[in-house]
This record gives C-alpha cells, sequence and structure tokens, in this order.
C-alpha cells in the first residue's frame, strides 16, 4: 500500500537504480546548458549598449562575438552530454520496469494473469512503457534547460527595468492560463485514450488468437466489426480530447510569445517621458524575445509528465498484485517426496470449488484423481503445482507446507504437464531444455528417444531445429503433448503431475506416451488425471472427486464394489471402449 503513495518520479529514480547518478549528471550538464545559452544574452546587451554609445574599439567587438560563439557551442555540448546520459539511465529505468513485470508475473496466482488479457499485458510492457522513452530521456535536460534559462533572463530583465519586465509578463499569464484550462480533466481524459488503446489491442489479440474458429464458423465480419468499432473508439477519444483542448491550445500558442505586445508600447513610452534609455530599451526587447518560446516548450513536458504518470500506475499496478504466499529462501526441507492435502479450500472468485480436500500420496506411490467433468480434478492439481493459494487448510510435500518453500526450491520438486503444454517459438531442441537449462544436446536426444517422439521429430523439417510456430501450432496434439513430456522428463522432477497428459493421443500412441510415462516416473510420485480410466486401474491409489469433495479412494478393485459413481464411470468407459472396438 505504502508503495502506491511513490511519486512518479520516486519510482523512476527507484528503477533507474545504479543509473540514478547519470540523471544527476543529466541535470547538472542541463543546467550547464542554461548558463552557457544565457551568456550570450549578456554579451549581446554589451555589444549593443558598446554601439549605442558609440564604442568603436573593433577588437573588443570581436572578442565579445567569439565568447558568444564558443558559448553556442559549450552549451550544444553539456546539452548533447546531458541528453545521452538521460538516455542511457532511461535505458535502464525502462528495462528495470519490464523486469520487474515479467519476475512479478512469475510470483502472482495464475489466475490475475488468465483473468488480464493478454493484449493488456502487452500492451502496458512493451507499447506503453517504451512510448515514456523520449519524453523520459529528454524531460531531465530539456524541462531543465527550458524552465531555468527564461527565469534567469527574467532575473536580469527585472535588474534592468523592472516594469517592463511586469509587462513582458503579462501575455505568458494570460497564455498560461489558457495551457491550465487545457490541463482541466487531463488525467481523466488521457485514461479514456489509455483504455482506448487497451480495448484495441485486446480486439486485435482476440481476433488473431481466435482467427481459426472465426474462419471456421464463418463469423469473419462481425469479429472484424468488434476490431474496427474498437478502432472507431480509439480514434474518437483522441479526436473528442483533442477538440476540447483545440481552443484552449490555440489561445496559448498565440498570445504567449507575443511579449512585445506590451514591451514595445510601453518601453516606446518610458522612453520617450525620459524614465528608460534606448540602450535599455534595445536591450529589454531582446531578453524579451528570449523568454516565451522555451517556457511553452518547459510547459509542454508537463502534460508529457502527466502521461507518465498514468502509465507508471499503470506498471504498479501490476507490480502491486498481491504474490503466491511463498518466502523467497525455504524455511524448511521436505523429509520426502510424500503429498499431503488437508482440508484444502478454494474458490476461483467468490464462488468455492473445493470444499475441503483430504488426500495423502506417499512418496514413490502412483495416484490417480478422477471424477466427472467440472469436479475439480485440474484445480486441485493445479493448486498441488503452485500455480494458485488455497483459500484455506494445507499443502504438504514431505511434511512440509509448500507456503515455507521458495518457489525456485518448490520447482525443482515438481513436473507438471497438463493437456495444453505452451511450446514456445523456439526450436523443438530449446522447447525440450526448457526442462534443464543444464543438459546438453545429447541428453535432449536420449530423452526424445525414451519419451518416444524421436522417430517423429526427425522426420521434421529441420529435425530438432524445426521451429515450433507460437504455442507450439505447427505441430498436432498429440506430438506437443509428447514434446511436453520429453520436457518434463528431463526436468527429473521427484513428483509428477499429468493433467490429461494424453489426452489428445490416438490409440497407436497411446501405447509408446504410456510407456514412455511408465519411464518418466519411475520412482517418483505421480499424480495423475485421465478421463481414460483404463490407463489409471492400476494406481496405487484412485481418488474419486464429485462436486469438489473426495467422495472415495482406494484401488481399482475397492472403488469398482464401494463407490457406485466410479463403478458408473468405469461401466461407461468400458462400453465406449468396447464400441470404439466394435467401429474398428
Ligand atoms: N480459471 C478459472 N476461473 C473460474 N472458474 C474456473 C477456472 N478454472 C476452472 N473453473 C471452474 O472450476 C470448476 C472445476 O474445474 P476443473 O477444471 O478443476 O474441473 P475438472 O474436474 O478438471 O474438469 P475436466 O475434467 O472437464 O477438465 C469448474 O466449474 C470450472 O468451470
Amino acid at each position: 500500500m505504502e508503495e502506491k503513495k511513490k511519486s512518479t518520479m520516486r519510482w523512476i529514480l527507484e528503477w533507474a537504480g545504479q543509473k540514478k547518478m547519470d540523471y544527476v549528471w543529466s541535470v547538472i550538464l542541463g543546467m550547464g546548458n542554461v548558463i552557457f545559452k544565457i551568456i550570450p544574452y549578456f554579451l549581446i546587451a554589451t555589444i549593443v549598449r558598446m554601439f549605442l554609445e558609440g564604442n568603436k574599439d573593433f577588437n573588443t567587438y570581436l572578442k565579445n562575438s567569439i565568447c558568444i560563439a564558443i558559448s553556442f557551442i559549450v552549451a550544444e555540448f553539456c546539452h548533447s552530454l546531458s541528453t545521452t546520459l538521460s538516455h542511457k539511465a532511461t535505458f535502464t529505468v525502462l528495462s528495470n520496469i519490464r523486469k520487474a513485470c515479467f519476475e512479478k508475473l512469475a510470483r502472482v496466482p495464475l489466475g490475475y494473469v488468465k483473468d488480464t488479457s493478454s493484449g493488456t499485458f502487452k500492451n502496458i510492457m512493451v507499447e506503453r512503457i517504451d512510448s515514456i522513452e523520449t519524453t523520459l530521456a529528454h524531460i531531465i535536460p530539456e524541462f531543465t534547460s527550458n524552465l531555468m534559462g527564461p527565469v534567469v533572463v527574467l532575473i536580469y530583465f527585472f535588474t534592468i527595468d523592472y516594469r517592463l519586465a511586469l509587462w513582458s509578463l503579462l501575455p505568458i499569464i494570460i497564455g498560461f492560463l489558457s495551457y491550465f484550462g487545457m490541463m482541466i480533466d487531463f488525467k481523466p481524459n488521457f485514461e479514456k485514450t489509455v483504455n482506448a488503446t487497451k480495448d484495441l489491442n485486446d480486439a486485435a489479440v482476440e481476433y488473431i488468437d481466435g482467427i481459426e474458429v472465426i474462419k471456421a464458423f464463418g463469423k469473419t465480419e462481425s469479429s472484424y466489426a468488434k476490431f474496427t468499432s474498437a478502432a472507431k473508439a480509439y480514434a474518437n477519444s483522441f479526436i473528442s480530447w483533442m477538440k476540447k483542448c483545440s481552443i484552449y491550445h490555440a489561445l496559448m500558442m498565440t498570445i504567449t510569445p507575443y511579449t512585445l505586445l506590451t514591451v514595445l508600447p510601453f518601453g516606446a513610452h518610458y522612453v520617450e517621458n525620459g524614465t528608460l534609455t534606448m540602450p535599455d530599451f534595445i536591450l529589454c526587447i531582446i531578453l524579451s524575445l528570449g523568454i516565451a518560446g522555451p517556457l511553452i516548450t518547459a510547459f509542454s513536458y508537463t502534460d508529457d509528465l502527466g502521461k507518465i504518470g498514468v502509465i507508471v500506475d499503470e506498471v504498479v499496478g501490476i507490480l502491486d498484485q498481491p504474490e503466491l504466499n511463498r518466502p523467497y529462501k525455504s524455511t524448511s526441507v521436505p523429509k520426502d517426496n510424500s503429498i499431503e492435502l488437508s482440508d484444502v479450500k478454494f474458490g476461483y472468485h467468490d464462488k468455492e470449488i473445493l470444499h475441503g480436500i483430504n488426500m495423502e500420496c506417499k512418496a514413490g506411490s502412483v495416484n490417480a484423481i478422477v471424477g466427472p467433468s467440472g469436479s475439480g480434478k485440474s484445480t486441485i492439481a493445479k493448486l498441488i503445482a503452485s500455480l494458485w493459494d488455497v483459500n484455506s487448510g494445507s499443502i504438504k510435500i514431505g511434511g512440509v507446507d509448500i507456503k515455507q518453500m521458495s518457489l525456485m526450491d518448490f520447482n525443482q520438486k515438481i513436473a507438471y504437464v497438463a493437456q495444453d503444454n505452451y511450446l514456445f517459438n523456439e526450436t523443438v531442441r530449446e522447447n525440450i531444455r526448457q526442462g534443464n537449462p543444464n543438459a546438453s544436446d545429447e541428453d535432449i536426444i536420449e530423452v526424445t528417444k525414451k519419451s518416444g517422439c524421436y522417430d517423429f521429430i526427425m522426420q521434421l523439417e529441420n529435425g530438432f531445429d524445426t521451429i515450433v510456430g507460437g504455442a507450439g501450432g505447427h505441430l498436432s496434439g498429440g506430438e506437443r503433448q509428447r514434446i511436453s513430456i520429453a520436457r518434463a522428463m528431463l526436468k527429473d522432477a521427484p513428483i509428477v503431475i499429468l493433467d490429461e497428459a494424453t489426452a489428445y493421443t490416438d490409440p497407436e500412441n497411446e501405447a509408446i506416451l504410456q510407456n514412455s510415462i511408465a519411464k518418466l516416473v519411475e520412482g517418483k510420485t505421480l499424480i495423475v488425471i485421465a478421463h481414460r480410466l483404463s490407463t489409471i486401474k492400476d494406481s496405487d491409489q484412485i481418488f474419486v472427486v464429485n462436486d469438489g469433495n473426495v467422495v472415495a479412494h482406494g484401488k481399482h478393485e475397492q472403488l469398482l464394489l464401494s463407490c457406485s459413481l466410479y463403478k458408473d464411470m468405469w461401466n461407461a468407459h468400458i462400453s465406449v471402449k468396447d464400441t470404439v472396438k466394435e467401429g474398428e
């Protein structure tokens, strides 16, 4: 909570880490830029004064002119160094923000990631973070110099003639009042455009992700309509905001630069009545020209600062998400690889799905969870795999509550293979290596032979170097599952959870896969969820789940006698098998 109160700048400096000093130097050099840009004003004033007083010393004119040139060169040098440093620090900020977001997503419950569309995450973590780069890198040197420069000029102006200095401020004040009119409701308006951008991203991602269904059901036009209406809403949000701002913007841009509007008539009047000398009048004209332009530039950054603030709020929104309740360092070490669930209750949102699950799986045993669709089997598996936190009750591994184990230690213990395992858009080899980053190419080949996928991999266009499309799209469901099992085998974790890991497999490959699974789980604690009951009937223990409760557990033969639900499921399974056989 306290984190939220941090200002945008404090967040940015924190993300800058060790590069914070680059920002400090950028400001110092930005100030150097200001000073060296102001010096020419004094020198021009001196030259004008000398000229009007009839001074004919050419050398003095030349020296002053050279000094003006040197000042401009040094100012430019300071400016470019200041910008380089702030760019460097800004790239560190962007990279640290992204790192923090990615690390955070690995530590939050799966639900937060699943409930937020991938378009939204991509939009925040890629485009929106990127969009602050230019502003952030330029804001420090440019804002400093464009704000401080006019302030110093004004101070000098006041020492020459305070009346004219005050008159020069009048158009600036009127111009800036218009600017503040433009800033009314800046945050809600900008947030509206941000949300419109997110909706557009979501619509685009949804359209692309669902293209198969859209084509199959001929929904192209209606789905496209969703995207175009999001694009229209996006454009409208900008246009209506711009409409509101345009009058204020026009007023500001026309009034603010015209300091001469007041300085010329009043200056002439003061010269006329003898209260201002001609050289001072000319100097005042030059000074008045140097105030408005930089101030307009400086203030244009305040609206960019507002945008950065909104983006930082979005990032903090991700970073503030409650994490899985796990320490960074384990406080206890499990004595073995047994699993124990005690009175586990859990709901995805407000609705409770599991109503007090109790399960005991001995180290090295084979355990199956069966039950009707929607009864909560996968939910139990996901809780054991630490993808979510239980609402109450506990899950212990080797007698240690998993909440006492760091995610890193926990992950060493468990290999989780689900029905739809994600394959990255990389080579087959690298996808398998995800199981163990230290595995050699030989280890990978060996594991594919054991898991029965070596032959089909060798038949792919580039063998192990074949790039599988995003989510493994270039492979069949069964091939993806076999690669996922090879990946899990390579991990060699002592506890294995298989959630419908063979669902896509055809009868021909079923035997190969079962064989490879048997190798994968040798000597390990296995929890398997399978609809094909014949694949789990030899398990040491079968848990029958119905409507979020374990209604029975025991061996296959015991359950056939004692649990009517299991008996019905078994009979249904056998009859389907028979029907399939008859049809063959
Ligand atoms: N991410 C989620 N958000 C909300 N509800 C969910 C989520 N995942 C599952 N559920 C709900 O939780 C209940 C249990 O789902 P679960 O996937 O655990 O059942 P299951 O027994 O594995 O089903 P199946 O055999 O069909 O895979 C279902 O009613 C399901 O709709």
